[in-house]
C-alpha cells in the first residue's frame, strides 16, 4: 500500500512536473506580456499627459521651411514673444526645440545635462568631421572622452599655456610689426587677424614644419575655406530636413563641404609627414624646444596607451577642430570688439588708457599684464553678449525623451538654445541693447566664461562648453590689447560702420570691417623691430 501510495505520489509528481512547469511558462509569460502591455500603456498616458511645446502651425511635410528666415537666431526671437521660452518648429521631417530663457537651460543642465550631452549632427557637420569622429560632432561617449582629455592635459593645462608663450608672444609682435608697416592704409580687420591666429595656432600645433613661403601661400587658402566652412555649416539643408533626400545632396553642399575638408586633409597629410621626415632625422624632444601639440599626439599614437585606440584619423581630428575652432571664433570676436569700439570712440580711448597706465608707454605689451585690464575685459565680455560667435550655439539632441518646463521633448529632437535672445532679454540685462562695458566691472566671478550663469554663455553651458577657454582668455585680450596699445583705428573717409550681421554657424559681419591704423607714438614702433 505504502509502496502504491508512493508510486502515486511520484505518479503525481511526474504528472506536477509534466504539467506545471509549461503552465507556469505561460502563466509567467502572461503576466509578463501584460505587464510589459501596461507600461507601455501607462507609458504611453503619461506621454500623453505632457505635451509637445506650443509652436507655429506650418505646413503638411514642409512644416515652417518656406518661412524661414536664414538669420534664425532674430527669426526664433520673433517666435518666442509669442510661444514662450521653449517652443517648437517643425522643419521638413526634422522636429526642432527652441530654449530662449535662463530658466529652461538652466532645467536642462540641473536634470537632463547627460542625455543632451549629444550633439545633433548634421549631414555637413558629418562630412566636415571624419564621419563625425572628431570633438565637436563626436556623440557623448568614450571617443569624445578620450579627445577632450588629450586636449586638456597636452594644449589647453595652465602648465601648457604657460609653456607656448614665447610662440604667442613671437606671432602677436610680428602681427603689431605688420600692422606698423601698413599704417595709415585701410585693412580687413577679421582677415588680418584670421591670418595672425592661423600662424600663432599651427606654431603651436605643428611649430615650424611648414616653410615660409607655404605658410603664406596655405594661409591665403585657410581664410577662404574657413569663410565657405561656417556658411555651408550653418546654412538650411535639404539633407537634414528630409534623410531620404540626403544622398542626392539637391544643394550640392556635401560636395563643397567635402572639398574643403580634402584640402584640410591634405594639409594635415603634409605636415604629418613632413613632421614625421624630420623626427627620423633629429629628436625634437632633446634640443630643450617644447614639445608642440603635433609631436605629443604622434606619440601618443605611437604608444597606444588610451582604452580606445589612438589613431592617425585621431591625430587630425585633433588638429582639424583646434585649427579651425580657434581661429575663426577668435577673429570674429576681435572683429566684432574693434566694430563696437570705432562705433564708440570714448569707450575705445578709456581702453586705450587702461593700457598705457597698466603697460606704460614704450613697452610692449605682455601677456602678464593681461589680468590687469580689468576694462578691456569688460569690454570683451559686453561684445561677446551682445554679438556671441554661436548664437544658437552647436544645436544639441537629447539621447532619450524627457520633460522640460512641463513640456516633452522627445528623443532625437533638435535643440537650439538662442544664446543671442538671452543676452538681450529685458529680463535678464538692464537696456539690453546699449553697448555698455561698466555693467561687467565689479561683478566678481559671476560673469567669469568658465562660470555657470544662464544668462551669460558666449562659449555654451553644460559637458559640451568650449574646450578652448583657457585659450581664448589668454589671445584674445592679448592681441586686442596689442592692437589698441599701438594703433588708433578709424573707418576710412566717406565709409559708413554696418554693424549688420550675417548667420552661419557663426555670426559674422555681414561687411568686412575695414580700418585704417594711426601709430599712436613715434617711438613704439621701435619696440617691435
Ligand atoms: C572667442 C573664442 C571662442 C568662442 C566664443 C567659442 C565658443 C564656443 C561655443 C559657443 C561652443 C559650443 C558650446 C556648446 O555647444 O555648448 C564651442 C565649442 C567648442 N570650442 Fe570654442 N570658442 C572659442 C574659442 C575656442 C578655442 C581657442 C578652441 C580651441 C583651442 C575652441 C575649441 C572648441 C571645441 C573643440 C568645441 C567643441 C566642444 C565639445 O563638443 O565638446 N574654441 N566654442
Amino acid at each position: 500500500m505504502a509502496s502504491e501510495g508512493l508510486s502515486m505520489w511520484s505518479d503525481w509528481s511526474n504528472y506536477k512536473h509534466e504539467y506545471t512547469r509549461p503552465a507556469i511558462c505561460i502563466l509567467s509569460a502572461a503576466v509578463l506580456i501584460l505587464l510589459t502591455w501596461y507600461s507601455l500603456l501607462t507609458k504611453k498616458s503619461r506621454n500623453k499627459k505632457v505635451p509637445l511645446p506650443p509652436g507655429p502651425q506650418g505646413l503638411p511635410i514642409v512644416g515652417i521651411l518656406p518661412f524661414l528666415d536664414p538669420n534664425l537666431h532674430t527669426y526664433f526671437d520673433k517666435l518666442a514673444k509669442t510661444y514662450g521660452p521653449i517652443f517648437k518648429v517643425q522643419l521638413g521631417r526634422k522636429l526642432c526645440i527652441v530654449l530662449s530663457s535662463p530658466s529652461v537651460v538652466q532645467e536642462v543642465h540641473k536634470d537632463h545635462d547627460l542625455i543632451f550631452a549629444n550633439r545633433d549632427v548634421t549631414a555637413l557637420g558629418f562630412a566636415a568631421s571624419y564621419d563625425g569622429m572628431d570633438m565637436v560632432w563626436s556623440p557623448y561617449g568614450q571617443n569624445w572622452r578620450m579627445l577632450r582629455k588629450i586636449c586638456v592635459q597636452e594644449l589647453l593645462s595652465h602648465g601648457r599655456l604657460e609653456a607656448l608663450y614665447d610662440l604667442r608672444r613671437r606671432e602677436v609682435q610680428k602681427m603689431v610689426k605688420q600692422i606698423y608697416s601698413n599704417a595709415g592704409r585701410p585693412i580687413d580687420i577679421g582677415e588680418y587677424i584670421l591670418a595672425t591666429m592661423f600662424h600663432l595656432i599651427t606654431s603651436v600645433l605643428w611649430g615650424g614644419t611648414l616653410e615660409k613661403e607655404d605658410r603664406e601661400r596655405v594661409i591665403l587658402e585657410f581664410g577662404k575655406a574657413m569663410d565657405e566652412f561656417f556658411k555651408l555649416l550653418g546654412t538650411p539643408n535639404v539633407s537634414d530636413f528630409f534623410p531620404v533626400l540626403a544622398k542626392f545632396d539637391i544643394q550640392g553642399f556635401e560636395r563643397k563641404m567635402k572639398k574643403i575638408c580634402k584640402w584640410l586633409d591634405q594639409l594635415f597629410d603634409y605636415v604629418i609627414d613632413q613632421r614625421l621626415r624630420m623626427r627620423s632625422g633629429e629628436d625634437l624632444n632633446n634640443d630643450g624646444k617644447v614639445k608642440d601639440f603635433l609631436q605629443v599626439l604622434l606619440q601618443l599614437k605611437d604608444q597606444g596607451d588610451h582604452s580606445t585606440t589612438f589613431t592617425i584619423t585621431h591625430v587630425k581630428t585633433l588638429l582639424l577642430d583646434m585649427l579651425v575652432a580657434a581661429t575663426k571664433s577668435s577673429s570674429t570676436s576681435i572683429e566684432w570688439v574693434m566694430t563696437e569700439l570705432i562705433k564708440h570712440p570714448e569707450i575705445m580711448k578709456k581702453v586705450q588708457e587702461e593700457i598705457e597706465e597698466v603697460v606704460g608707454i614704450n613697452n610692449i605689451v605682455e601677456e602678464s599684464y593681461i589680468p590687469k585690464l580689468n576694462y578691456l575685459h569688460a569690454v570683451l565680455k559686453e561684445v561677446m553678449r551682445l554679438h556671441p560667435v554661436a548664437p544658437l550655439l552647436i544645436p544639441r539632441r537629447p539621447s532619450e525623451s524627457c520633460t522640460v518646463g512641463s513640456y516633452m521633448v522627445p528623443e532625437g529632437t533638435k535643440i537650439f538654445v538662442n544664446v543671442w535672445a538671452i543676452h538681450r532679454d529685458p529680463e535678464c540685462w538692464e537696456n539690453p541693447l546699449e553697448f555698455k562695458p561698466e555693467r561687467f566691472l565689479n561683478t566678481g566671478n559671476d560673469f567669469d566664461f568658465k562660470s555657470t550663469n544662464f544668462s551669460y554663455m558666449p562659449f555654451g553651458y553644460g559637458r559640451r562648453k568650449c574646450i578652448g577657454i583657457p585659450m581664448a582668455e589668454r589671445m584674445v585680450p592679448y592681441l586686442l590689447a596689442s592692437m589698441l596699445h599701438s594703433f588708433d583705428w578709424k573707418l576710412p573717409d566717406a565709409t559708413k560702420l554696418d554693424l549688420s550681421e550675417t548667420l552661419g554657424l557663426e555670426l559674422t559681419k555681414t561687411i568686412p570691417l575695414v580700418a585704417i591704423p594711426t601709430p599712436r607714438s613715434s617711438e613704439r614702433n621701435k619696440l617691435y623691430t
